[in-house]
């Protein structure tokens, strides 16, 4: 699967979503985290913003949901076009339903695993999900450091997504930039959020280019 790109708007100024959408036109997609203050320690935006950044721009939007209840939320995203909804195996008391839901309302459906959480326990839940997000920080905020104790579990959800001959994508968030995205690719990540590497930096499409390209190459070299 060709190298996506999905930079996270968390680390662009909220003043000016609008402009910050259009700074990335080369962008797979918009990472939005959607934060409770409940499940993170920390609180971003919902339905509504989510709802104004889709009349803003045309590139598709992955929205992350760091929230308790997903199973009661997550629907309304996917409903007002989201074209990516993730919801967290921990937060969510019925994973199947809900990523079903979301799949129903015409959105791709996405679980997320913490740095701690195995993937094994979710195996048999691959043909319910167009996307598996491995979080390579604790979740909460931008710009931390990228936990290298996650590689081991992406190589094994690689060989458990192509076991399965699955079309599921393999999503990393966290700390991925230009030190750290071709660990990751090589790993078997196909799908990489970037905040601060991307909305960080002087020329944010730029940024983009740069990261698909080590991606690119290093997944070819795995
Ligand atoms: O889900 C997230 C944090 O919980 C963010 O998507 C992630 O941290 C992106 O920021 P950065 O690339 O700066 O680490
Ligand atoms: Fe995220």
């Amino acid at each position: 699967m060709a190298i996506q790109i999905s930079p996270s708007i968390l680390s662009a100024d909220f003043a000016r979503l609008a402009d910050e959408a259009a700074a990335v036109p080369n962008a797979d997609w918009l990472h939005v985290d959607v934060m409770d203050g409940h499940f993170v320690p920390n609180l971003t935006l919902g339905l509504p913003i989510v709802e104004s950044l889709l009349k803003a721009t045309d590139t598709p939007v992955d929205c992350h949901l760091m929230i308790e209840d997903p199973d009661r939320w997550a629907p309304a995203y996917a409903e007002a076009g989201a074209g990516s909804v993730t919801v967290h195996a921990k937060a969510a008391n019925a994973p199947v339903r809900t990523l079903r839901e979301i799949r129903r309302l015409g959105a791709r459906a996405g679980l997320a695993l913490n740095p701690a959480e195995p993937v094994e326990p979710y195996a048999d839940l691959v043909g319910e999900m167009d996307m598996l997000l491995l979080m390579t920080v604790e979740p909460g905020f931008g710009g931390q450091r990228f936990l290298d104790l996650v590689l081991p579990k992406i190589r094994r959800a690689r060989a458990i997504l192509d076991s399965r001959e699955a079309s599921v994508w393999l999503q990393v968030d966290g700390g991925v930039g230009t030190e750290t995205i071709e660990r990751a690719a090589e790993a078997g990540a196909d799908v990489f959020v970037a905040g601060s590497a991307v909305y960080g930096a002087q020329d944010p499409a730029k940024a983009i280019e740069v990261l698909r390209s080590q991606a690119t190459e290093a997944s070819g070299r795995a």
